[in-house]
């Protein structure tokens, strides 16, 4: 079976990149094969995404994937942003992150509530790097709702859906997630990148 590392501790990111990937590959991440925490010290996904998939490639000396991503609020300057994970303080603390969201978008109006997940992917190969975005756009609920997926998903609503990121299945979210945007820009460049 192919194997591809990809340079993240964060579980349900994980999951979506093993189904997402199929059946042909296995996914190995930083839970596998243990590496100190990195710190994201970068003021972009890029830089973040960058950061993390050359750090592990330095120290492994093999091709490396990573995903920076986030939640990026217009009401709000675009917070959490690159400070998704560590929004309200803790970090991967996702209750008390949404928490401290709905707090801040108590009062906004419904239409201005529009938001967007962004996810960088970056694929450090052992001669230089590439990056890849994908968005998806919707709006920040008023409550917490569905109990799939992972992070801010259940404070994330689809207009189209008419449910939370939560409430939609692995394969629905799997179809339209900004996850699935930016890999799919990598699947089309996947040949170029590794010849083969
Ligand atoms: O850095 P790694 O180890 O990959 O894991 P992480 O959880 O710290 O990941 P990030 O630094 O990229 O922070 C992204 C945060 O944004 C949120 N997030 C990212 N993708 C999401 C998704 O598909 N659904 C809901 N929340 C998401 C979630 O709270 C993540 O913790
Ligand atoms: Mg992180």
């Amino acid at each position: 079976m192919k194997e591809i590392m990809i340079a993240t501790k964060n579980k349900g990111k994980i999951k979506e990149f093993q189904a997402m990937f199929g059946d042909d590959w296995k996914v190995l991440s930083l839970l596998d094969k243990p590496f100190d925490d990195i710190d994201e010290t970068g003021s972009s996904f890029e830089e973040n995404a960058k950061l993390k998939a050359e750090t592990v490639r330095d120290a492994w000396n093999c091709p490396v994937i990573a995903d920076d991503s986030g939640l990026v609020i217009d009401a709000l300057n675009g917070r959490p942003g690159i400070y998704s994970a560590r929004y309200a303080g803790v970090d991967k603390d996702d209750d008390a992150n949404m928490d401290k969201v709905l707090a801040e978008m108590e009062g906004i109006e419904e239409e201005n509530r529009t938001a967007r997940f962004v996810c960088v992917i970056a694929v450090a190969t052992l001669e230089e790097t590439h990056v890849f975005h994908g968005t998806c756009e919707g709006m920040i609920a008023t409550s917490k709702q569905g109990n799939n997926g992972f992070g801010y998903d259940p404070i994330f609503y689809i207009p189209e859906k008419r449910k939370t990121m939560a409430q939609l299945s692995a394969e629905e979210k799997n179809a339209i997630s900004h996850r699935h945007h930016a890999l799919e820009k990598l699947r089309r460049k996947w040949t170029d990148i590794f010849r083969q």
